[in-house]
């Protein structure tokens, strides 16, 4: 991390004053971020959809990334959440634990990518908490959203028959993460920015999901893995799932790095930092679920569908099923450690 002015010139309080407080216009009850807590007005029609996701440096970004982007980033994983309970966000609060002798520079330039992130998706700051650690950067976003009572899309809706949707492109934040890592020479200079680009902002596929309250049965983002995630949807619906990867959609650049080398499969499958939609819908919404996705402009595409039985299949080219060492990231599991990309 690298700035102009010395860690010497960081004021907690006056932090919170100069680069949050801004970001909280708009919503009255978060009092300027000048008292204890932030309050709610409760609207009878609605509810409201919570979630909080934390990101960590050096496991969820890379350290040198830009801090306009890691703060972007905190926040669509955020928003992705939501989108995917088909919510739409009002505010978020924001927990960051700076390292000692982070500049002030930094915090600028991290402060500045949440109020571009803030004005783009239209919801305020109302409240978090800044403090100082030993160890690396820790940042935590709470995301609040707004549904209709009771027609939030929820992982445990599914039913026999739904076919199994996904949006946008499967693949790129996992070989994102690669190419920002290490570059990779042999694939295009266009491939690489872009799939590096995917890792470091992703898309919350807002619209999308708000358009799918009513068509969806249910539905949550691929954070984890396509695999593991499905993996979700089907326990909490109490089915399993079948998907041909051939179905699954890739960008360009992941189309091309997957030319290069076949074995690229299991990231693209179970990689995950996709933050794209993955979703259910019954068979004769399939018109409705392609014409939402051209009025909102998001690609949509069916991999699958759900059936009686526990867990998810993935069919090869072939016919036979694909065997994959992992279906996602876990971040703790008993049999293995760091399971990833
Ligand atoms: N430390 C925690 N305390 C309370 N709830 C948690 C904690 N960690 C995860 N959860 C809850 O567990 C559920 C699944 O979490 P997670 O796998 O992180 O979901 P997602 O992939 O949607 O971010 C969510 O309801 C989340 O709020
Ligand atoms: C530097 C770095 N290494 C590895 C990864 C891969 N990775 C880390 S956490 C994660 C899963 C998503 O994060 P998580 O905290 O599980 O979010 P949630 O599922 O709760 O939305 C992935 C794919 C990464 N994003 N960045
Ligand atoms: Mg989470
Ligand atoms: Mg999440
Ligand atoms: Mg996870």
């Amino acid at each position: 991390m690298s700035g102009t002015l010395p860690a010497s010139s960081v004021d907690e309080f006056q932090i919170i004053a100069d680069l949050f407080a801004p970001l909280s216009r708009g919503y009255p009850g978060a009092l300027n971020l000048t008292d204890d807590v932030a309050l709610l007005a409760a609207d009878p029609d609605h509810e409201t959809a919570a979630t909080m996701d934390a990101m960590v440096a050096g496991v969820h970004f890379l350290p040198d990334d830009p801090p306009d982007l890691v703060a972007r980033k905190l926040m669509r994983v955020n928003l992705s959440d939501l989108a995917a309970k088909g919510a739409r966000p009002f505010a978020v609060m924001l927990a960051a634990a700076f390292p000692r002798g982070t500049d002030l520079d930094w915090m600028q330039r991290f402060a500045a990518g949440l109020a571009a992130d803030v004005a783009e998706f239209g919801v305020s700051l109302i409240g978090g908490d800044t403090v100082s650690t030993p160890g690396p950067l820790t940042l935590a976003l709470t995301a609040l959203g707004k549904v209709a009572k009771g027609r939030a899309i929820l992982r445990s809706g599914a039913q026999a028959g739904d076919v199994v949707w996904v949006s946008g492109s499967i693949g790129d934040g996992a070989l994102g993460l690669r190419a920002a890592r290490d570059g990779w020479p042999g694939l295009a200079a266009g491939h690489v920015s872009f799939l590096a680009g995917r890792y470091r902002l992703p898309s919350p596929r807002l619209s999308l999901g708000a358009g799918l309250v009513g068509l969806a049965h249910a539905g949550m983002d691929v954070s984890d893995g396509l695999v593991q995630d499905l993996g979700h949807i089907c326990r909490a619906s109490g089915l399993g799932a079948r998907i041909e990867a051939a179905k699954v959609p890739l960008s360009a650049a992941t189309a091309a790095a997957l030319a290069t080398d076949q074995t690229l499969l299991a990231s693209v499958l179970a990689g995950g930092d996709d933050y794209e939609l993955l979703f259910t819908a019954p068979a004769h919404a399939t018109e409705a679920v392609l014409n939402l996705g051209r009025r909102v402009g998001v690609a949509v595409t069916a991999i699958g569908s759900m059936a009686e039985g526990e867990g998810v299949r993935v069919v090869d080219a072939n016919g036979g099923t694909l065997s994959l060492p992992h279906g996602g990231w876990r971040h703790f599991s008993a049999t293995e450690t760091g399971a990833g990309a």
